[in-house]
Formats: structure tokens, sequence, C-alpha cells
């Protein structure tokens, strides 16, 4: 991390808040800025045009309209004079296809800049929003006194590599797999988001077992069969208890790093028949948005530097050896399917690499 990204990290901060608050963001790229406010969240404001994912264009038909070129990029579309909220969201929200089949045909309009559209996409995904937005014709947009937040693509790159975390708390706390277990609550100076350990047993000086489990409050919580992360979580901390010692890392990466709502929102989609992988490329996100080097500064900071991994995923490993960390063993966690996850499970080996052993 450079010296000035922590202040850089407080901009995106500033952005991500506001974009969540429905309030305005100017979002500046190489030649020209965008000024844009979330669709879910600031709807009700009237602008000339939508800025949309390369996904949600792709499905709203709109690739052949955009100048030849990167399809990867955003598109922009011209908005008809008399819209409301309720279109606004039509247009934003892939879930809502078959509530509102009817939308269109739109014009897409030419790109103020290519990295400020692609910045906003990354800020919708960090703010837990639909990368969907209405967009103010620039210069004409000085309401409250031009109070509105700046952003730039570097600020934004500051902010996800920000995790400056600490050890804040931590106590004894007897679990149903162990009595003898600590919890460890690490506060991160960026976002208000707490991740913890929970350390089951004593340190023996062998390699621990180490689960890196991605929050899912359906699954966990609620105790859903969609996934198999409740099971799992469970499993982890018998195997652990088991060798009374270990590691469970409960990374705040919900949704693999989308969120909760635009996790639902994917749950949606695979109500109408899209896979896991499908759903999130509908929405216009990454398959995966985790970024596991958040777990590697966890365990540095409880001096573990050698792990036996309990995962089926090798981007768990890949992304731990990346930061430094040594994975001696990948110890495969496999919970048998039901008919509700069978066909999870199977798209995660068969299209994420998933292992079964
Ligand atoms: N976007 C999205 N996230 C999901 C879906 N189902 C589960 N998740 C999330 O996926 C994550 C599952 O995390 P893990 O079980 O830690 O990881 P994994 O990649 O399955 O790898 P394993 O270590 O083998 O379990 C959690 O954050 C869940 O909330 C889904 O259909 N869409
Ligand atoms: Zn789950």
């Amino acid at each position: 991390m450079t010296g000035g990204a922590p202040h850089s990290a407080k901009q995106a901060a500033r952005a991500i808040d506001a974009l969540r608050r429905g309030w305005p963001v100017r979002v500046h790229g190489e030649q020209a800025a965008i000024t844009v406010v979330a669709a879910e969240t600031g709807g009700a404001d009237k602008a000339g045009a939508m800025l949309l994912s390369a996904a949600r264009a792709a499905t709203l038909k709109l690739t052949n309209q955009r100048a030849a070129g990167d399809t990867s990029l955003p598109v922009m579309i011209a908005m008809p004079p008399q819209y409301d909220a309720g279109l606004a969201m039509a247009i934003a929200d892939p879930a809502l296809d078959l509530r509102y089949p009817m939308k269109g045909p739109f014009g897409a309009l030419p790109l103020p800049d290519d990295a400020a559209a692609l910045a906003a996409m990354e800020l919708a995904r960090h703010a837990g929003l639909l990368p969907a937005f209405l967009v103010s014709d620039g210069d004409s947009d000085t309401r409250d006194g031009d109070d509105i937040d700046n952003v730039t693509p570097a600020q934004i790159a500051a902010y996800a590599d920000s995790h400056n975390i600490q050890i804040a708390a931590r106590a004894r706390l007897p679990v149903s797999a162990s009595q003898e277990a600590e919890i460890i609550a690490f506060r991160s100076i960026a976002d208000a988001t707490d991740h913890i350990a929970l350390i089951i047993g004593t340190h023996d000086g062998s390699v621990p077992i180490v689960r890196l489990h991605s929050e899912c409050l359906t699954g966990d919580v609620l105790g859903s069969l969609k996934c198999d992360c409740g099971p799992q979580l469970h499993e982890a901390l018998e195997q652990m208890a088991a060798t009374n010692w270990g590691i469970l890392l409960y990374l705040r990466q919900e949704g693999r790093g989308i969120g909760l709502i635009n996790k639902l929102r994917a749950y949606a989609l695979q109500d109408q028949g899209f896979d896991t992988v499908d759903a999130n490329i509908r929405l216009g996100f990454a398959v995966d948005a985790r970024d596991f080097s958040i777990a590697a500064q966890m365990l540095r900071l409880l001096n573990v530097s050698t792990v036996k991994l309990l995962t089926n995923n090798p981007e768990k490993v890949a992304g731990l050896e990346a930061q430094g960390l040594s994975v001696a063993e990948r110890l495969p966690l496999q919970i048998a399917a039901n008919p509700h996850n069978r066909h999870y499970l199977d798209t995660k080996r068969e299209r994420t690499g998933h292992k079964l052993r």
C-alpha cells in the first residue's frame, strides 16, 4: 500500500456510502467524468441516460448498438423523456425480467469515458448495489453547491487494497463442537465489516487445520438447502475439534463478494433456470468476486504461516499462496447433496473447478 492510499480509500468509501444513500457521485476517468446515482437507490432522480453493465446490455440486446470495440465495456443508453423509477429498476435488474418483459428499444449513446464507466461498475459491487446507474447531464449537475463526492479508478483500487485489519477483541467462546474455543474479532479500518476467527483447541506446534468460510446468511443461519455452507461450517469445526487444533476464519464475503441482496437476486435468477455462474454474470458481476488476501492477513496476525486447508476450491489455495502463505495440504470438505443443492454442487465442480476429492 502506498503512503497516499488511506486518503484515497477515504474518497472511495465516501462514494460508496453516497451511492447506497441514493446520492450522486462523480466518477472520473481518463478524459471525462460521469455523474451517476445508483438505479436502485436514486431512481426517483430524472436523468437523460442510464449506464449498464456489459452483461445487462447483452441481455437487453444492446450490443449491436454499441460502437465497435470492447464488448466487456459498460453501455450507456438514452432514457425515454417520461420514465419512472419502476422502468429504471426494470432496466437495471435482470431478476425482474419475467415480470417486466417489455422494455425498449433503447438507443445506445457514446461512453463519455471507458475507465470511468468501468470504475462505476466496481463501485456498485463494493456498495452491494446492482451495477446500473442513472447518469446526470454532467456540468449541469451542481445541486447543493456541488458537494457531490468525486472518485477516481485509482482511489477505488486503493479502497479495495486497504484491508488494514487489527485484532480488536478476543474471548473464550465454548461452542457445540468444542468447549475449548476462542473467538477473535478483527476490526477493518477500511469498512464496517468485522471478520472473525474461531480458534479451536490449543496451538500444539503442528500445522493447523484451517477453513476459510465465506459468509452465507441463508446457509449459515437459516439452514438453507440451496448450498452446502451450513453443513460445511459445522463439519469443519468438528474436524478441528477432533484434532483439537484448528482455525476457522469467518470472512464477511457474502455471496462470493457481491453482498446478500445481490446474492438473493442471483437466487431469483436461479429460480428462473440460470445456474449459479450464469446468474452472477447476468447480474453484471464476476463469477467469484472474493479476495482472499484478507484471510492471509488474519492468519499472519495469528502467527500462522503454514496451514492444512479444508476446501474443495483450488482458488482458495492459490489465493493464500499468492499472499505468501504455505498450504501444506488441501483437505476436501464434501457434504452429501440434497435435491435442492445437487445442481449447485455439480455447477461448482463443472464450471468453477471445485474438486470432488
Ligand atoms: N453469488 C452467489 N453466491 C453464492 C451462491 N451460493 C452460495 N454463495 C456464496 O458462496 C460462498 C460459499 O463460500 P465457501 O463455501 O466458503 O466457498 P466455496 O468456493 O464453495 O469453496 P469450498 O471451500 O470448497 O466450500 C458464500 O459467500 C455464499 O454466500 C450463489 O448462488 N450465488
Ligand atoms: Zn451458502
